[in-house]
């Protein structure tokens, strides 16, 4: 496909998505229907749909037009890219400019400044502001690119320069990541990983560098039992599982969540124990250590999922905290004696953070926090919180 043609393309999937469908599901549609694009056509429209879902508000206002159209003559204007060259009209390509869209043209609104540069909801800014402080501005334009992408070597299968030098001899090329000891930042061929035979045999795992810190700092010891309570895919648990021999056990509200994480554990060769409801985490409980990695408003990983700063309205960052504060509730009561509850997040803001830990201790005051750390795309990786929590004898 020509370049223009996979504007073109971009800008459907762009209408799709402002009418209300998934961007996944609207390039998954596209790419049914279209089957002559290749995998480096689809990777292509995704990367121009995916940047145009994150700087929908600049782009917009470059063209005036909140329009699958728009959007993209407002990314070619942001880029410096004459629009001529991919409106061209030919077969496939966007239809030429009109004289409304010339018009813009030829008397460029002004730059976009504030939360439209910033590419920032209105509500969000006071709230990202006093979590963020004079970082607020440096955060939310980081928020505006695309994200690395980052591996976990899987030391219960090779050691880091071992899993370097197996990647390597795919073609694949990565660096450490500071963030965590075990983390790589895939510099070339990172679209290879996953069909790689490293990643087949369990060496690596793709995960967020701020994500494997957070494990980091989760205070384990050999053979404890320890319960992830929000599992999801199971992330966290490989992490844990990689640091030390300890008895993990796996939990999700939604089991579905849990489904691909019996395979992904066999290629880790990382032992777990999923608990599904009639064998729940009450019936197992005591745990040393509960790890609850709540469901957030994801603000911490607007680079990868850039639809849900969107989404996201005060109505449900209110009805997440709710939901936080009753998670952080019932992980306390699976700890046992002289034990950890560790909480989590991938959001930056206050509100789902130090604020929840606030809550929860006003609510148990035979509890501490012991240590809490926000990372930000600032430091390298995905925006993250960690608290760890400790009952007071
Ligand atoms: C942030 S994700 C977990 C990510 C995962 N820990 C990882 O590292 O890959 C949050 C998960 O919490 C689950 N969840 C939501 N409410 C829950 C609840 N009340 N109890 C347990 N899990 C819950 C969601 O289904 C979702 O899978």
């Amino acid at each position: 496909m020509t370049p223009a043609a996979r504007h073109a393309a971009a800008i459907g999937i762009l209408d799709r998505w402002l009418a209300g469908e998934a961007a996944e599901k609207a390039l998954t549609n596209w790419a049914r229907t279209n089957r002559y694009a290749g995998s480096g056509d689809r990777a292509a429209i995704r990367d121009i749909v995916f940047q145009s879902i994150r700087c929908r508000r600049s782009f917009a206002h470059l063209s005036g037009a909140e329009t699958g159209r728009g959007l993209i003559l407002g990314a070619l204007r942001a880029a410096q890219t004459d629009p001529a060259t991919v409106f061209t009209g030919d077969r496939f390509a966007p239809a030429p400019l009109t004289d409304a869209e010339f018009a813009t043209e030829t008397a460029l609104p002004p730059a976009p400044s504030g939360n439209v540069a910033l590419d920032c909801p209105d509500w969000l800014r006071p709230l990202l502001d006093r979590a963020l402080g004079d970082q607020a501005l440096a955060v939310l334009e980081a928020l505006r690119h695309r994200a690395p992408v980052f591996l976990r070597v899987n030391s219960l299968r090779a050691t880091v320069d071992q899993a370097v030098a197996a990647l390597q001899a795919e073609g694949i090329d990565t660096r450490p990541a500071p963030l965590s000891p075990r983390a790589l930042e895939v510099t070339g061929n990172a679209r290879r990983v996953q069909t790689s035979a490293a990643f087949a045999a369990g060496l690596v795992e793709l995960q967020d560098a701020a994500s494997q810190a957070v494990v980091d700092l989760l205070p384990l010891t050999a053979g404890a039992r320890v319960l992830d309570l929000c599992a999801g895919g199971g992330g966290k648990s490989l992490a844990m599982a990689a640091r030390m021999s300890l008895q993990i056990f796996a939990h999700d509200i939604d089991a579905g969540r849990l489904s691909d994480l019996p395979a992904r554990a066999g290629r880790a060769g990382a032992p777990l124990h999923l608990l599904d409801d009639a064998e729940g985490p009450e019936r197992m409980a005591p745990f040393d250590l509960v790890l609850a990695d709540a469901p957030c408003s994801g603000s911490g990983s607007w680079r990868r999922a850039p639809e849900a700063k969107w989404r996201l309205t005060a109505e449900r960052l209110t009805q997440l905290c709710a939901i936080q504060d009753s998670i952080l509730t019932r992980a306390a009561a699976l700890v046992a004696p002289g034990g950890v509850l560790a909480y989590a997040t991938c959001s930056l803001l206050e509100d789902e953070n130090s604020d929840r830990i606030a809550a929860f201790l006003d609510r148990h005051p035979d509890w501490r926090c012991d240590l809490s750390r926000q990372f930000t795309p600032l430091d390298g990786a995905d925006g993250f919180f960690a608290a760890i929590l400790r009952r007071v004898d």
